[in-house]
């Protein structure tokens, strides 16, 4: 990793892998003392699976039990199943991305859901969870919000984790992040190294101000996260990005053919941002030694050859022949 991405990484790296590590009075005080009011969106199309289990512990730790949380919002994006249904009933307030700012219309995507929650959220700072997780996440929301509410510097913070994969209801304790590894991460590595030291870049959980969020652009469908990382880099600078491990993170995965479809809108948001870093030919790719993220760097940089066209010898060779 080039020194300031390895820098951020062990300055900008925080901790909360289960509700054990929370500091409730802490966080408490924090969001007393700066006035704050928070939302947390879930953005979800056809999760009627998960959504009411997610949002019922969220609304029961973080809004009745302990008062860290002020609104809880579902938008269901386009859901042909009982999303909202479920949802309304384990205590999220719904809205359906299509019904919010209807003048502007309504596009496909999880960035179009991401986008309306700003217009549909009261809270001046955000927190996002995706719909489909699994498992224990009881500790995403405080997690994220502990940089926010307790360094005024931080304006962004990406939750990161081990990624098991779970695909046609088989199981193995790594493999996902399967667009992140093939795609998003060699990307950010040549286009934007700064950006090295984030362990997982599209990660689907993350916080940020809201004073942050609506001065940049929402890409609409499956690029929001990568053209949000980017674009917050140029608008906050990397000191004023975060991450936190989370630990581990499950979620059900789609099949390899909807992954391409996502990868190809990933490289779409990258291109139309360019990059202006160096081709630092490294890429930064991270091993979980279970007590944290280890970074490991390898050079990556492809040597080519000049057109021949461009060499003498070719060309005075040619000449000799004729
Ligand atoms: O058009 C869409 C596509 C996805 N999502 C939601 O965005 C989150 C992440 O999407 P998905 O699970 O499809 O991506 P994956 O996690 O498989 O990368 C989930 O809560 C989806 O319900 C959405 O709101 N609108
Ligand atoms: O990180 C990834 O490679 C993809 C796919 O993950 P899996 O291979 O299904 O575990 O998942 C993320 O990417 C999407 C695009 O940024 C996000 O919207 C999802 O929330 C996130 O799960």
């Amino acid at each position: 990793m080039r020194p300031d991405a390895r820098a951020w990484f062990t300055g900008r790296t925080s901790t909360t892998r289960s509700v054990h590590d929370v500091d409730v009075a802490r966080l408490l005080r924090a969001k007393r003392r700066g006035g704050h009011r928070v939302s947390v969106v879930l953005p979800a199309r056809d999760e009627e699976a998960t959504v009411g289990g997610l949002v019922a512990d969220l609304v029961e730790r973080w809004v009745r039990l302990v008062p860290l949380v002020d609104e809880v919002l579902v938008v269901d994006s386009d859901s042909g199943d009982r999303t909202a249904e479920v949802a309304r009933a384990a205590g999220a307030d719904v809205v359906a991305a299509a019904e919010v700012l209807p003048a502007h219309g309504s596009r496909p995507g999880k960035g179009e859901a991401l986008w309306k929650s700003l217009a549909a959220t009261t809270g001046d700072l955000l927190v996002f969870l995706d719909a489909d997780l699994l498992g224990d996440v009881s500790h995403y929301v405080p997690g994220l919000l502990t940089p926010l509410l307790t360094d005024p510097q931080v304006g962004y913070v990406k939750g990161c984790y081990t990624r098991p994969l779970e695909v046609d209801g088989r199981s193995t304790p790594a493999g996902g992040g399967r667009v992140t590894e093939l795609t998003a991460r060699p990307l950010l590595n040549a286009l934007w190294p700064e950006l090295a030291g984030f362990v997982q870049p599209l990660g689907g959980e993350y916080a940020g101000r809201r004073a942050a969020l609506e001065q940049v652009p929402f890409v609409s469908g499956y690029g929001v996260e990568v053209g949000l990382l980017v674009d917050l880099l140029g608008l906050l600078g990397l000191n004023g990005l975060a991450q936190v491990d989370l630990g581990v993170r499950r979620h059900t995965s789609q099949d390899q053919e909807a992954l391409g479809r996502m990868a190809g809108q990933v490289v779409s948001a990258v291109l139309a941002r360019g990059g202006a870093g160096s081709a630092a030919g490294l890429l930064t790719q991270f091993r979980s030694d279970g007590a944290g993220f280890v970074p490991v760097s390898t050079g990556v940089g492809v040597d080519e050859r000049p057109p021949m066209v461009t060499v003498g010898e070719y060309l005075a060779e040619r000449a000799g022949a004729m």
